[in-house]
């Protein structure tokens, strides 16, 4: 799995605004989106076009547009869905399909609790959307639904990463043999002793939507 870890002072910024536990919930959801629009810009560097014949008022030209099937943009519920709006920005023809998981936070395994998606994924760029990779878990889950629905093209957007889970999502990839890229804002120092990424930014759900208990 290639890593780009987007270095850039904007994405820093807006990275530690986000971290500050005294940032409040309407500035970090419009910061969450403003830093997805920016990771995005690098994770569709890859995206597929085909040449297109057009008239400018001046004259015939060529140029290009993306290709079809329009690429597939999956958040993950919920903390992935505040990162929906910022993507859609940058790419407003693409398609959504919906994956909701929930980790439990004794075990920190994942579990799917809802799914829309097309049946088959095969020949599109899927873009899948979660804010927090931890333990892996719940990204690696998510990549395993989208490679049994026939992905063969998968880039993952997250704001924060932990070593373990790369670690993880690159033994499963391994395995899956299935090209996906990982762009991110930061990867972090480590996990805690509950799974939290550390320094980290606490639980994007939460911090988006509120508690969700
Ligand atoms: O890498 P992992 O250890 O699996 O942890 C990361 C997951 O945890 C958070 O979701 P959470 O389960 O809190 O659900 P929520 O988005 O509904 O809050 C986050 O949005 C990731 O999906
Ligand atoms: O630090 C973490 C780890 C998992 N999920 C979150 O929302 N935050
Ligand atoms: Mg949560």
């Amino acid at each position: 799995m290639e890593v780009t870890v987007v270095h850039h002072p904007l994405v820093d910024h807006k990275l530690t605004l986000l971290r500050n536990k005294h940032t409040k919930q309407p500035v970090f959801r419009r910061l969450v989106e403003e830093l997805v629009t920016l990771l995005a810009y690098e994770a569709t560097r890859g995206v597929r076009v085909v040449d297109v014949d057009i008239e400018t008022p001046v004259t015939a030209t060529r140029g290009i547009q993306l290709a079809q099937p329009a690429p597939l943009v999956v958040p993950i519920l919920r903390a992935g869905l505040g990162m929906l709006e910022g993507m859609l920005r940058l790419v407003p023809s693409a398609e959504v399909g919906f994956l909701g998981m929930i980790r439990d936070e004794e075990t920190l395994e994942p579990m799917t609790y809802a799914e829309r998606l097309p049946n088959d994924l095969s020949g599109r760029q899927c873009y899948v959307l979660d804010p927090m990779l931890a333990t892996g878990g719940s990204l690696g889950g998510a990549v395993q639904f989208l490679v049994d629905r026939g992905a063969d093209d998968i880039t993952c957007i997250c704001l924060l990463a932990a070593p373990e889970g790369i670690e993880k999502l690159q033994g499963l990839l391994a395995d899956l043999h299935v090209p996906c890229k990982l762009i991110v804002a930061a990867v972090d120092e480590r996990l805690n002793e509950v799974g939290y990424i550390v320094p980290g930014l606490g639980d994007a759900g939460d911090r988006l939507y509120g508690l969700a208990e």
